[in-house]
């Protein structure tokens, strides 16, 4: 999975229930048409989209859960029990929230980790993380690859965003980690996207600039009225 994706362009392809396009007939649709652009995988959420994607085209799939919990800011695959929905959804690599914020029940991820890769030792791992303690902390506990995906998105990063000074997060994470790092979030451009392969990441992941038309013309609206 992770030789397949090798300097390429995975599209995150998720619509939540609140958004437009929700829904895995819309959603295995984008995925196509991401292939037929020339993605290398998709990254989905939900074990509905991630089934309707894997019948519909022939690319591997980051699988994930976004699921809320009263007692924790944790939402990206936080149990084992989105885990085990992923590994029967047939996700080729799965992705876990790797922060260090609490997490349900206040079970750790090193513990989460030992139970996950006990129960299923086949299964690949990505880290979606914040921080470059977290990324360190990440390839201890047995994952494939980290993400820099909730960079921005923590109490401790908030306000943000991975294109900062020239990707400086990303470098620092690469420089970091024996992983393939892949960068993910905000990547808004083509530029920025080949401007990540060429600081060392290992693949790159776009979403919003891609799958949310509501975020693309957004950003429109706001430019044109400045
Ligand atoms: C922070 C969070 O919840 N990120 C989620 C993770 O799967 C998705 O909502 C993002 O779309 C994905 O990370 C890609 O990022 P962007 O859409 O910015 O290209």
């Amino acid at each position: 999975m992770l030789n397949n994706i090798k300097k390429g362009l995975v599209v995150s392809c998720q619509a939540l229930e609140d958004e437009p396009l929700f829904g895995s007939e819309i959603m295995k649709r984008m995925a196509d048409a991401a292939a037929r652009g020339g993605a290398s995988a998709i990254r989905a959420n939900g074990t509905a989209d991630i089934g309707a994607i894997k019948q519909y085209i022939d690319l591997p799939v980051i699988g994930l859960i976004k699921q809320e919990y009263s007692d924790s800011d944790v939402y990206i695959t936080p149990t084992f029990s989105e885990v085990e929905a992923l590994v029967q959804s047939g996700a080729d690599m799965i992705a876990l929230d790797a922060t260090n914020r609490v997490r349900p029940d206040s079970f750790s991820l090193s513990a989460l980790m030992r139970k996950i890769t006990a129960a299923f030792p086949d299964q690949k791992w990505m880290a979606d993380c914040a921080t470059v303690e977290e990324c360190k902390e990440a390839q201890q506990l047995g994952f494939h690859c980290v993400g820099t995906t909730l960079y921005g998105y923590t109490n401790e990063t908030k306000g943000r965003k991975l294109y900062d000074h020239d990707l400086q997060f990303l470098k620092e994470v690469i420089n970091a980690v024996d992983l393939p790092v892949i960068a993910e979030g905000n990547i808004l451009t083509p530029e920025m996207a080949a401007r990540a392969l060429q600081v060392g990441a290992h693949a790159v992941v776009v979403g919003g600039a891609i799958t949310r038309p509501q975020q693309i013309t957004a950003r429109f609206v706001e430019e044109i009225h400045k």
